[in-house]
């Protein structure tokens, strides 16, 4: 992988450049400020992040680099890791390269089958996802190395080395939750003649079809990353802030991505395509399937799949896959139903609580269950997992190069009622 770090080591001294200028330009202009409502509302919409891995634009979604949703989505997602940890996709040799390193790391240790074997058997597999990494952090060269004395400058380097072992070991740590968790509890051997999605996609063992390898491929490409503000990737960002290293950050990131107004969403959304299948047949007339909708939002629930915190058109990560759906699983009942939904909900949702909700447009996990299930993958407790997987390369490239850009520890000023009255007061 020595193209790799010599990637991100050129990265690093770029951004560093870019960041050294903005400073001699400004270092104290104001550029953003703060309402009451988002003191008290989640942050959402303030500016007090830099990430520069991707970027999410309200309007036309996720970029990686200057490269749109679109123009990366048929790329493989080890290409990915590169662009985003680099600003750059790889050549053809460093690919090759960074491919042998991940094999060469592959083995999850049996200690972390064992602790797996040993929970419950309804355990929750994200819970076996954020616990099967913890359980490897003795493993962490960069915690070895900190406590032998480690220089500022180095931290991203062994973080770098803690991001392969743990990147290396995904799909067969994901596919061997599976099938403990669902299959007979047999693994299936790793092929190291395959890629890291195709690896996943063999050792999971529910289908040979190379469409739903390419399925594999395209889903850990389309979740890899979110800027830095999202719940899963801030919540890394902030455990390695503290200089946790990378497994602590990750376990806990993925802990932030198994709730369901974030990753899992994408279980839930299957979960309801599901019911409406039981409850109004495969394919539900729109009136009857309005009504449907409406109930849910009547009792209390959110549509899952729709809504986002910073996306205000559909999300072209959605659009990505039902384009995959039209060409692969056109027939498919699920796929049918979330079609539909799609044709339906957002103007539902406009004018639910007097437009209230601010973007009634489907994200990312609206689509992407239907298409799993179509290929034999119906056990939808696992779908975050997947998401993890991929997911995690934005968590560790966003963690490199905020350890070689030298970011400090994260730790924002909060305040009391009484703070913000007098705050009030005052103007
Ligand atoms: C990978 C991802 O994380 S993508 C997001 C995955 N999550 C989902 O799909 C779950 C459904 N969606 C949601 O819950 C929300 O849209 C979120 C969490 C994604 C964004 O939340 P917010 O930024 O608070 O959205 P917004 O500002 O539009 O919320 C305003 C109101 O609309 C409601 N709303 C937003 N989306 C929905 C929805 N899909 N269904 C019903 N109500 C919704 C909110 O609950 C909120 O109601 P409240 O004021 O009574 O609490
Ligand atoms: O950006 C967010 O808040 C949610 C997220 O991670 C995504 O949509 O992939």
């Amino acid at each position: 992988m020595d193209n790799l770090r010599e990637g991100i080591q050129n990265h690093i001294i770029e951004l560093q450049l870019e960041i050294d200028n903005i400073f001699a330009r400004g270092r104290n202009s104001v550029v953003s400020e703060v309402t009451v409502g988002q003191i008290y509302g989640g942050m959402r919409g303030l500016v007090a992040l830099a990430c520069n891995t991707s970027y999410v634009d309200p309007y036309s979604g996720l970029y990686i680099g200057k490269y749109t949703t679109n123009e990366f989505s048929d790329k493989l997602p080890e290409e990915i890791f590169f662009l985003l940890s680099t600003g750059k996709f790889p050549d053809k040799e460093s690919l090759a390269d960074f491919q042998n390193d991940l094999n060469k790391r592959a083995k999850v240790p049996q200690y972390t089958w064992d602790v797996l074997r040993s929970l419950p058997k309804d355990t929750h597999p994200m819970t076996m996802l954020s616990l099967g990494i913890l359980s490897m952090e003795n493993e962490s060269v960069f915690k070895k190395e900190y406590q032998k004395g480690l220089q500022k400058a180095d931290y991203w380097k062994y973080t770098l080395e803690d991001a392969m072992n743990i990147l290396a070991k995904l799909p067969e740590l994901a596919a061997g939750i599976y099938r403990i968790r669902f299959g007979d509890g047999n693994l299936i051997p790793y092929d190291s003649n395959l890629n890291w999605s195709g690896n996943l996609a063999h050792m999971l063992g529910v289908n040979d079809d190379e469409g739903f390898a390419d399925l594999m491929r395209l889903y850990l490409v389309l979740h890899c990353d979110h800027e830095g503000g999202n719940v899963s990737a801030f919540t890394s960002r902030v455990v390695n802030s503290a200089l946790s290293d990378l497994y602590y950050a990750v376990s806990a990131g993925l802990n932030g991505l198994a709730g369901p107004l974030h990753g899992l969403a994408n279980q839930e959304c299957l979960r309801f395509i599901l019911k409406i299948h039981d409850q109004l047949g495969a394919d539900p007339d729109d009136k009857e399937l309005k009504k449907y909708i409406i109930d849910t939002l009547d009792s209390g629930n959110v549509i899952p799949g729709y809504g986002h915190a910073v996306l205000r058109v559909t999300d072209p990560r959605f659009t990505a896959f039902m384009n995959f759906g039209n060409d692969n699983c056109a027939g498919n009942h699920c796929f049918k139903i979330a079609k539909k939904l799609f044709k339906l909900v957002p103007d539902i949702l406009s004018a639910y609580k007097g437009g209230k909700v601010a973007s009634p447009w489907p994200n990312v996990d609206a689509m992407s269950g239907s298409l799993l299930y179509h290929y034999g993958l119906n056990q939808f407790d696992f779908y975050t997992v997947l998401f993890g997987v991929s997911r995690v390369m934005g968590f560790c490239a966003q963690n490199i190069l905020a350890l070689g850009l030298g970011q400090p520890i994260i730790r924002p000023k909060s305040v009391t009622n009484k703070w913000v009255i007098d705050k009030l007061d005052e103007n």
